[in-house]
């Protein structure tokens, strides 16, 4: 469905120096500096996928989606989606992808809702009945019925993305592209959105690629995960996969009777230590669980244990600092 091949997109910044000599200077010869925002990127995305796109701030994952939907024409490279080369056959690729930018509005400011959809069907062209079969299911599933008729200025972050959403997929597109589409919004809308995007991807088929920085939506919605970094594609591969070779701390939490003398565990580190509890970090490449847990019932007499794997985000930052992209 979706074969990046070769991608590199560099930016010419025009160098601005401090001072008014060197700004006389600079209308007379104007330096510049390049930016290698995307070298080299290739993927493929199969029918139905939801990928995770990731990386630090700046690492080239909005211009992947503008390069990818069209907006952005790439110096290299070839990409096609649904038999479509997205810069060069703009319109008629349009009609089979959605777009939403978390921070950006697709929606007219001033105006209701609804005469943005409205504006939003004409310009798809998409026929009425179907039109109204969609809006109904998307008024429905993302609880839009008491917005729909408010403009979008007076709308909460968080009803507003329901609204962009809606608007990505009056169309019925085959592909979505979400660019931090939870961005901002509370736990709850948070959750909401994450089981709309789940929805329509298992019932409608949707192929969907999702940028976050919110670890959570990636584990909530993600099998599989792209990682970007400085302009390169660093990892491809499921989140499992991430977790056994990078999540191998597991964190025990042990209450047990009083005991004076801290606890000495070959290979574990005390994370923090009172005379009733440990909190103990367990590095599982180097000690097993289990004689980790023994050795502990051995110094104590345990009254509770906890086992807690690596938080998903934890796991990103070591990433991040793996690949010396943070
Ligand atoms: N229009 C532009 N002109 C100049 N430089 C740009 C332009 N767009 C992006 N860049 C640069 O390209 C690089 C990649 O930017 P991009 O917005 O794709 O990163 P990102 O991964 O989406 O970051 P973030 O997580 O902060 O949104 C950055 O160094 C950015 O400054």
């Amino acid at each position: 469905m979706i074969t990046v091949k070769g991608i590199s997109k560099s930016f010419k910044v025009p160098r601005r120096s401090a001072g008014m000599g060197q700004a006389l200077k600079s209308l007379f010869r104007r330096e510049y500096t390049v930016v290698h925002a995307l070298s080299d990127i290739s993927f493929s995305i199969e029918p139905g996928e939801i990928v995770g796109y990731i990386g630090p701030n700046g690492a080239g994952k909005s211009t992947t989606i503008k390069v990818m939907s069209g907006i952005l024409v790439p110096d290299s490279g070839t990409c096609t989606i649904m038999g479509y080369t997205p810069w060069r056959d703009r319109v008629r690729y349009v009609k089979r992808i959605g777009v939403v930018f978390g921070q950006r509005s697709q929606l007219w400011w001033d105006v209701p809702v609804i005469d943005s959809f409205e504006l939003l069907r004409d310009i798809y062209d998409v026929p009425e009945r179907e039109y109204r079969d969609t809006l109904d299911l998307l008024t429905e599933t993302l609880d839009l019925k008491h917005i729909v008729n408010t403009p979008v200025r007076q709308l909460s972050l968080g009803q507003r993305m329901r609204c962009e959403i809606a608007a990505s997929l009056l169309h019925s597109p085959s592909v979505l592209f979400l660019d931090e589409p939870t961005i901002g919004l509370d736990a709850v809308s948070k959750i909401a959105v994450r089981q709309f995007i789940r929805t329509i991807n298992k019932e409608k088929g949707v192929t969907i690629i999702l940028t976050t920085h919110d670890m959570n939506d990636i584990e909530a919605l993600a099998r599989r995960i792209l990682l970007i970094g400085k302009g390169s594609l660093l990892y491809d591969g499921s989140l499992q996969e991430l977790r056994s070779r990078f999540g191998t701390r597991k964190t025990i939490t042990a209450d047990y009777m009083e005991r004076q003398e801290p606890l000495a565990i070959p290979g574990v580190s005390i994370v923090s230590w009172t005379p009733e509890r440990a909190v103990l970090s367990v590095d599982t490449e180097q000690v097993m669980m289990s004689e980790a847990l023994t050795r502990l019932a051995e110094q104590v007499d345990l009254l509770d244990v906890a086992i807690d794997t690596q938080p998903i985000e934890d796991i990103i930052v070591q990433l991040y600092k793996e690949y010396q992209i943070s």
